[in-house]
Formats: C-alpha cells, sequence, structure tokens
C-alpha cells in the first residue's frame, strides 16, 4: 500500500483504513440478499476469476444463492436482462479470458440504473472496473443513499494500467507484464538476427507507464523505455536518435519498449482527429507505435548514416485478453472473499474491498510512475538509457530545486565497510 495502513492503537492520527475480513456482525440474513455484479470499462485478466470468487465466496461462506450478472455494463441494468450466475455456471470461467458478463464504455444513466437495483430488490452491488467505472459507482452510491435505500455498493478496482492511486496493484496487471515478455523477447530475436536490427513493442498504458516499466525492468532485453511520464524527443544532442546510433553501433541492435500514451504531444498536433473520444469520454490516443516506427526509420533513411531494419510488435490487446496467471487468481481471491465479507457486514460503500474509505480518493488522482522515485531510477540503470530530460527541464528543475531520478537514502541504523573495520568487527 502507498498508504501506511497499519498503525498503533495510541500512534498519530491520520488517514486510517479498516482491514477487509470477516466481520464479527453479519448485518444481511443470507435468504434476504439479491446480489448482482457487473463489469465495465475495458477487459482486463482476471475478470472472470473475480466473478467467480464474489458468487462462490457468497454461496459458500454465507449461503447466498440470489447473484445476478449484469450484461455488457452499465447500460445493461437498464437495457438487458440479467443472467442467473450460481457455482455450478461459474465453476470455469477463471480459466477463460475477458469477462462472461460482458463490458462497455458509456451508458450510464444513474437514474436508470438505480431504479432497476431497486425495481430489482437488489441490495448488494458488485462493481468491477477501472476509474471511470469507479466514479460510475461512487454517483450510484450518493443516488441510493438520497432515496434511502439499504443498498451496499462495492467497487472492486480494475485497471491494467494500474493506474487507481491508493492501491499498490491491480489485479491482471501481473499477467500482463508476463504477457508482454512474450513480445519483447519476440522483438529482442528478431531484432539481433539481423545488422543493426532494431524492435519497437508498443504497450498499454494511456497515462501511466506502468506496464511498460515493469515489463522492462523483467525483461533485460530492452535498452529503451518510453512512458508517458517521462517527456523525450527525438533530434539532437541526447535526443532519442542520437542513442539509437550509439546503441546500434555499441552492440548492432537495440530493443525499444514504449507505452501507448508517451510522447502524444509530439505527434497529435499535426493530426486533425486528435480529439477523439471514446463513449466514456476517455481521450482516444493515436497509435504513438506506428509513429515512432515511422519516424526512426525516417531519420536513418534521410541522414543515410545506416542502413537499418526495423520491425514494429503491437501485442496490446494480447496481454489484456488472457485469464490471469497465478498470482493475479490468487490476489483476484482476496479482493472478491474481502468485498464479500465487507458487502455482508453492511458496510455500505468500499472500494478495494479492503478497506471502507472515503471514494475521493479513489477518483480524485490517477496513479502514476515517479520519474524522481528510485524504480524509474533503477530501470534507468538497468537499460542504461539517457532519461531525456531536455536542457530546459533540466534548468527548471534546478530552479525550482525538483529533485531529479535517484534520490539517495540515509544509512543511520546501519554500519559501512569502513566503519565496521575501524570498530574491528568482520562483516558477519
Ligand atoms: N464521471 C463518471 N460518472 C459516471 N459514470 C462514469 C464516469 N466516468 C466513467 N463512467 C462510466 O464508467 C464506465 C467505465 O468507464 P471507462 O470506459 O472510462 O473505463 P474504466 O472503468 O476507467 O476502465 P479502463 O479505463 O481501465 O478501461 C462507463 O460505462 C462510463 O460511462
Ligand atoms: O480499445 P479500448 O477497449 O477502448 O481500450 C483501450 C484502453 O484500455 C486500457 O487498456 C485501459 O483499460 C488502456 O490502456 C487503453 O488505452
Ligand atoms: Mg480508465
Amino acid at each position: 500500500m502507498q498508504k501506511k495502513v497499519v498503525v498503533h492503537k495510541d500512534g498519530p492520527r491520520g488517514v486510517h483504513f479498516r482491514r477487509a475480513g470477516p466481520r464479527q456482525k453479519v448485518y444481511f440474513k443470507s435468504d434476504d440478499v439479491r446480489a448482482c455484479i457487473v463489469t465495465c470499462g475495458g477487459l482486463c485478466p482476471g475478470l472472470n476469476t473475480v466473478i467467480r470468487e464474489i458468487v462462490c465466496g457468497l454461496s459458500y461462506m454465507y449461503g447466498v444463492n440470489k447473484v445476478l450478472g449484469i450484461d455488457g455494463g452499465y447500460r445493461g441494468f437498464y437495457s438487458k436482462n440479467t443472467v442467473t450466475l450460481t457455482p455450478k455456471v461459474v465453476n470455469d470461467i477463471h480459466k477463460r479470458g475477458g469477462t462472461i458478463l460482458g463490458t462497455s464504455r458509456g451508458g450510464h444513466d444513474t437514474g436508470k440504473i438505480v431504479d432497476s437495483i431497486q425495481d430489482r430488490g437488489i441490495n448488494q452491488v458488485y462493481i468491477i472496473g477501472g476509474d471511470g467505472t469507479q466514479r460510475g459507482a461512487s454517483v450510484i452510491y450518493e443516488e441510493v443513499k438520497r432515496r434511502g435505500l439499504k443498498v451496499v455498493i462495492a467497487g472492486i478496482p480494475k485497471t491494467i494500467d494500474n493506474d487507481i492511486p491508493v492501491i499498490d496493484k491491480s489485479f491482471g496487471f501481473d499477467t500482463a507484464v508476463e504477457e508482454a515478455q512474450r513480445a519483447i523477447n519476440a522483438a529482442h530475436v528478431e531484432a539481433e538476427s539481423v545488422e543493426n536490427g532494431l524492435g519497437v513493442v508498443k504497450l498499454m498504458g494511456r497515462y501511466s507507464g506502468f506496464i511498460a516499466m515493469y515489463a522492462t525492468l523483467a525483461s533485460r532485453d530492452v535498452d529503451c523505455c518510453l512512458i508517458p511520464e517521462s517527456p523525450f524527443y527525438l533530434e539532437g544532442k541526447s535526443g532519442l536518435f542520437e542513442f539509437i546510433e550509439k546503441r546500434l553501433n555499441e552492440n548492432g541492435h537495440m530493443v525499444i519498449v514504449i507505452a501507448e500514451g508517451a510522447g502524444q504531444d509530439l505527434f497529435t498536433e499535426h493530426l486533425q482527429d486528435m480529439n477523439q473520444k471514446d463513449a466514456s469520454g476517455n481521450k482516444q490516443l493515436q497509435d504513438v507505435g506506428l509513429w515512432i516506427s515511422h519516424s526512426i526509420k525516417d531519420h536513418f533513411a534521410r541522414t543515410n548514416k545506416m542502413a537499418i531494419t526495423l520491425k514494429y510488435i503491437d501485442p496490446t490487446y494480447m496481454i489484456r485478453a488472457i485469464p490471469s496467471n497465478a498470482s493475479d487468481n490468487v490476489y483476484c481471491t482476496l479482493l472478491a472473499q474481502s468485498a464479500v465479507h465487507g458487502a455482508m457486514a453492511g458496510i455500505v460503500l468500499m472500494i478495494d474491498c479492503m478497506f471502507k474509505f472515503d471514494m475521493q480518493r479513489i477518483i480524485e488522482r490517477q496513479n502514476k510512475v515517479v520519474i524522481t522515485d528510485r524504480m524509474w531510477a533503477r530501470l534507468l540503470s538497468s537499460t542504461n538509457q539517457p532519461s531525456f530530460l531536455h536542457p530546459k527541464d533540466v534548468e527548471e528543475a534546478k530552479k525550482t530545486k525538483s529533485e531529479l531520478p535517484t534520490q539517495l537514502l540515509e544509512d543511520n541504523n546501519c554500519n559501512n565497510l569502513d566503519e565496521a573495520h575501524k570498530a574491528g568487527n568482520n562483516s558477519e
């Protein structure tokens, strides 16, 4: 967790969260529960596991057998029939990618959704989705409260981009990073098999480059990782083209990983359709992978410096349309069971299912890679790529005294080697 959640009873006051798990007091009687589950937004590995574990958790732990699936996201509440979910129906679904309930963007009509909840007598709503979905959950909760309905709203954060704040990691992220290795591996094999071979891999990450960063760190075959949080430039001294030339001269091949939201400012200004939005109002991004591949090819053709062979691999949907791996499956189970315990205890609004807390924390901002933090510093030393900070940015950083990568830790509580020798200790 990014917040310190374990505190001493008499410790200073601050933001504390309630630990998830079974409660001594259960609010609902099993027979009274009418639960429903909805999945919204883009796909993510593990959606089916979460659905399965909610259904099985309700049934096996609390004897609840009335669980409905909402078909096709928020709009399914008022435009489609529901699906009956039983442990038998969901038994094998965790082995499949996607969501058996279907999903959608847009179509959030609060009034109609809450009418449907009320008409069907639903008193537990499990909402699985990303930042947009959780904003939707928040307004549903407000409307439920306004109408005085005794309905629990439980939001389970789903974000392959890992862009939801407060939580460290969302389910499906591990699986996506693992699957991305296959694409990076292919790019590496292609690149090292030819003279001056370049492999470019585009990975998801609209505003946050976590998938690209972790996939790069995991792989060790990547020479350069570009993410939305870290600006870069192409031409001139210490620009990307210069770095590519250097790496190709040194190694004869190179792999670049680029997150879909990286460098959008460098090329969208030339395009007319840059303001297109999807049904949920999310800005639709241009294909940065194609653009950068063309730009690199064009640069080498124009400058006549060396002949390169570039292969562009776009595994975007492949990394999210697969079933979740073992570790994500365990995490999905934890989230789903925690949601069930919280809902059965009558905790009215919970997000993350581990804690009951102010919804605002989840929806007020997006989780991003902090490029002055240690993880990005680790990446820079692993790839040995330049930071691409423009001299102008460095000057600006100096002026504002903002920190540049790698914060150094103080070692107050441990001796270093010199001190140990002085004190006559050996290193054990
Ligand atoms: N501010 C909002 N108020 C109410 N509903 C919203 C809001 N933002 C988004 N929604 C609804 O939430 C659903 C999912 O939103 P969106 O398409 O942005 O995906 P998401 O949940 O952010 O997932 P992801 O971005 O990870 O794919 C849509 O049905 C959308 O209409
Ligand atoms: O093509 P779709 O379904 O709109 O989804 C694309 C977006 O969904 C995400 O995977 C988030 O779920 C982003 O990384 C990506 O920009
Ligand atoms: Mg989103």
